[in-house]
């Protein structure tokens, strides 16, 4: 079993199965956004969340694991598990006080409740293809981690579910280093980690790339991919932001649903940047146009006919965003989203 990933410029699988497994395991929570000392808006939040509206909405199997309270608000395609003693996690995120943790202009992120860690026993015991730790409130516990990587042929890992810690006091969102972090002896099992460039600041992306595939994404700019000896800029496509949240977790989404779709890594992390940049034009969940992910599809499927005849060559990416390009143009914004985003939530990307 193979568990990391050949370069990126070399992977592919020609003939993927259809139907392949993902596991999810990360909480959803509530997402509470303020501006100006108002809430602007109260959200279905959680990287869980985001990433299983991508993997659904891209008739991607999935089992989802996630713990909520009984005060949980919102109807979900994938039940969560009910801790009847606990609330639901709930996150504030503060568009005007400036500076985060590490000086940059972003949204600030304060835990303000945290429902229970989600422990090994609360994974099912059957195998699954792909398996993605996206834990966002201290939830994935090391132990949590190392069953995902028995029992998953490939384990993806959001960089937020393990340097995460909690001020004591307010739950302001601090990031440790992931040496420090009490994951990094699984590391070298995972196939990739996902991080955003102010969190790879936090990790040492020249060790991390000889472990796994590392994926850095940098808002409008799109992502980096790091693998052994090769560096990958993948681009980005134009957006309209108006609220930064789930960017990553979409990007993931989409990351996740060309792998399994047997892309290779570097077409695979184009979709990533495609589901994100949507992400960003919407407050809360993106729904996915339906003709937009049609398009999307045969795009896929275009593209890895391609490969598998090799006719595609290294530099064609391209074109792969050329033909992608024109899908996001298909997506028809409710009328509530079009107001927002003739507002929308700034801060300095
Ligand atoms: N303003 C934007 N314009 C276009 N794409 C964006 C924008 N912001 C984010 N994205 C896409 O979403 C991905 C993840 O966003 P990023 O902000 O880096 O992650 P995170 O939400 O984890 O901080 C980026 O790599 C990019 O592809
Ligand atoms: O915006 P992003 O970094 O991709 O991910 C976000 C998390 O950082 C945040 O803790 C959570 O409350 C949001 O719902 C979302 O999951």
């Amino acid at each position: 079993m193979t568990l990391n990933p050949p370069p990126p410029s070399q992977q592919t699988t020609p003939h993927s199965p259809p139907n392949r497994r993902v596991l999810i395991v990360g909480n959803y929570c509530h997402d509470v956004l303020i501006q100006n000392g108002s809430v602007v808006a109260e959200t279905l939040g959680g990287a869980a969340s985001f990433i299983s509206n991508v993997l659904d909405s891209s008739s991607v199997s999935c089992e989802l694991v996630s713990k909520v309270g009984r005060d949980f608000r919102y109807e979900v395609t994938h039940s969560p598990i009910v801790v009847l003693e606990k609330g639901t996690t709930v996150f504030e995120a503060y568009f005007d006080l400036g500076i985060d943790v590490i000086g940059h202009a972003d949204r600030v992120l304060k835990r303000v409740s945290a429902c229970d860690p989600i422990l090994p026993s609360d994974i099912p015991d059957s195998r699954f293809d792909f398996g993605m730790a996206v834990g966002v409130g201290g939830e994935i516990l090391p132990e949590t981690l190392e069953k995902m990587v028995e029992i998953c042929d490939v384990v993806a890992v959001d960089i937020q579910a393990l340097i995460r810690v909690f001020d004591p006091v307010d739950g302001s969102v601090k990031l440790v280093d992931l040496r420090e972090s009490g994951f990094f002896h699984i590391l070298h099992r995972i196939g990739y980690l996902k991080a955003s460039s102010d969190e790879a600041l936090f990790m040492d992306v020249e060790q991390m790339k000889h472990m796994c595939c590392v994926v850095v994404t940098n808002g409008e700019k799109g992502c980096r991919i790091y693998h052994k000896d090769d560096e990958t800029m993948v681009p980005p496509f134009v957006a309209k932001q108006v609220d930064p949240t789930g960017a990553g977790d979409s990007y993931l989404g989409g990351l996740v649903v060309g792998l399994v779709e047997g892309l290779a890594v570097p077409d695979a992390a184009l979709l990533g940047n495609f589901f994100g940049s949507i992400t960003v034009e919407h407050i809360g969940q993106p729904k996915f146009d339906l003709m937009m992910l049609q398009r999307v599809k045969e795009e896929v499927q275009r593209r890895k006919k391609q490969r598998n005849l090799s006719i595609s060559h290294k530099n064609d990416q391209e074109e792969f965003h050329a033909r992608l390009t024109p899908a996001r143009f298909s997506c028809v914004d409710s009328p509530v989203q079009t107001e927002l985003l003739v507002n929308g939530l700034s801060c300095d990307r």
